[in-house]
């Protein structure tokens, strides 16, 4: 198989899709790795570590797609990547198209094959290939909260822990899966006094137990947000209906019952955010102020601590790509129950059904596709 890693192009993204250790083991089962010139730069990779591992460094971005069958990337394909696709293309990378439209009608449009990270499942109910780089996200979530909180920052002076005789700042997570637990964590870490919110009875007895008291559990209603928006210096924002655009749980409105200065987190971005005044942004200009409420709202949140998430996403991933190299992409979801949920769109139709509901469009079942 012919497989091509691009250096990734959105703003400041410096994972890499394989590292040096993935590139080994593909091309020692025969496969030709080519990797543009600088894509592992960002995440300590350097073109000379690929080629000890047998790939080829390609610097002409043109030839890298159009010899290759399978591409490797991190970030959803910006527009100049899109119009690059083809049908021969297969693409392996996070998509979150209910939250993009025009990204979406862009991939049906190429004729492509596209296998997204976040909708591959495992076993035990869990997204694998999201786990990791929530756990990222989720950790940084407070780390750049806290930061927002600065007054330089527009945010309302509060620090954290606070200090002897005074008491801490209060933080609220709303969703208690992977990002919302690494969040809790952290804010537990810096002494706050922090709430987890979550619709899963099932989950919050898990976060109950873990924590034996010191994170608060709530059963996530509209009374709950309210009480949410009263009380909190900091709300993150992490909840997840796989594949599906995130309901909006913090309306405008609402704002005015913040205290002025406090920070929303919205880490659910990539499926659209869970606040009605969230918007991407990216980390040259991480937030903006709504209402007197600071807002940070970066899509690719991980891609600032590029060396950890690149090792950390792909050895989640590498198994996936081994798969889809030594049997072609067919193949590599039939064999796999919990592969399959990954294809998103092939030959010009959508197959994963959130995705289509969220556009209105014909959903059409993967399975019929690998046959
Ligand atoms: N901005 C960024 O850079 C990154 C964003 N993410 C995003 O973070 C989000 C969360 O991901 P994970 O924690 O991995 O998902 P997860 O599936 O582990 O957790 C989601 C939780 O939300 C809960 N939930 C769903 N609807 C809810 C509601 N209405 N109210 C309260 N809780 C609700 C679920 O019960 C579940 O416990 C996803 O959108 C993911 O794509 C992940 C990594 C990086
Ligand atoms: C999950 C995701 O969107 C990211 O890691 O950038
Ligand atoms: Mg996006």
């Amino acid at each position: 198989m012919k497989i091509a890693v691009p250096k990734e192009i959105k703003n400041h993204e410096y994972r890499v899709a394989l590292t040096p250790t993935g590139a080994r083991e593909l091309t020692g089962r025969g496969h030709s790795v080519s990797v543009q010139a600088g894509a592992g730069e960002g995440a300590g990779f350097q073109d000379g570590d690929y080629q000890q591992a047998g790939a080829t460094i390609e610097p002409n971005v043109d030839a890298l797609w159009q010899n290759a069958e399978l591409i490797l990337k991190v970030k959803e394909p910006q527009p100049e990547e899109v119009a690059r696709l083809t049908p021969e293309h297969t693409l392996f990378t996070y998509l979150h198209l209910a939250a993009e439209k025009s990204l979406t009608q862009g991939l049906m449009k190429s004729g492509a094959t596209c296998i997204a990270y976040e909708t591959i499942t495992d076993a035990k109910g869990g997204l694998p290939l999201l786990a990791p780089m929530s756990t990222v996200a989720g950790r940084m979530a407070v780390q750049a909260g806290a930061h927002s909180l600065e007054k330089a920052q527009g945010g309302s002076g509060v620090l954290l822990p606070g200090v002897p005789g005074v008491a801490p700042g209060s933080v609220t997570v709303i969703g208690g899966g992977v990002v919302g637990e690494n969040a809790a964590r952290m804010a537990l870490g810096l002494g706050a006094d922090v709430t987890i919110l979550d619709k899963s009875i099932a989950r919050l007895e898990v976060l109950d137990d873990r924590y034996q008291g010191r994170i608060k559990t709530v059963y996530s209603t509209a009374d709950a947000l309210d009480h949410a928006v009263r009380t909190a210096d900091m709300i993150v924002g992490a909840v997840l209906i796989p594949g599906a655009a995130a309901p909006k749980l913090i309306t405008r409105a609402m704002l005015a019952d913040m205290k002025p200065g406090s920070v929303l987190v919205d880490v659910a971005i990539d499926q659209g955010g869970c606040f009605e005044t969230s918007r991407p942004t990216t980390h040259a200009e991480p937030t903006y102020i709504v209402d007197g409420i600071v807002h940070y709202c970066v899509a690719n949140m991980p891609g600032a601590v590029a060396r950890t998430s690149t090792l950390g996403l792909t050895n989640a991933t590498l198994p996936f790509v081994l798969a889809l190299a030594d049997k072609g992409w067919q193949k590599a979801l039939a064999d796999d129950a919990h592969f399959l949920p990954g294809l998103n769109v092939h030959n010009g139709k959508v197959t994963y059904r959130a995705v289509a509901d969220a556009f209105g469009l014909e959903n059409v079942d993967p399975a019929s596709m690998v046959k």
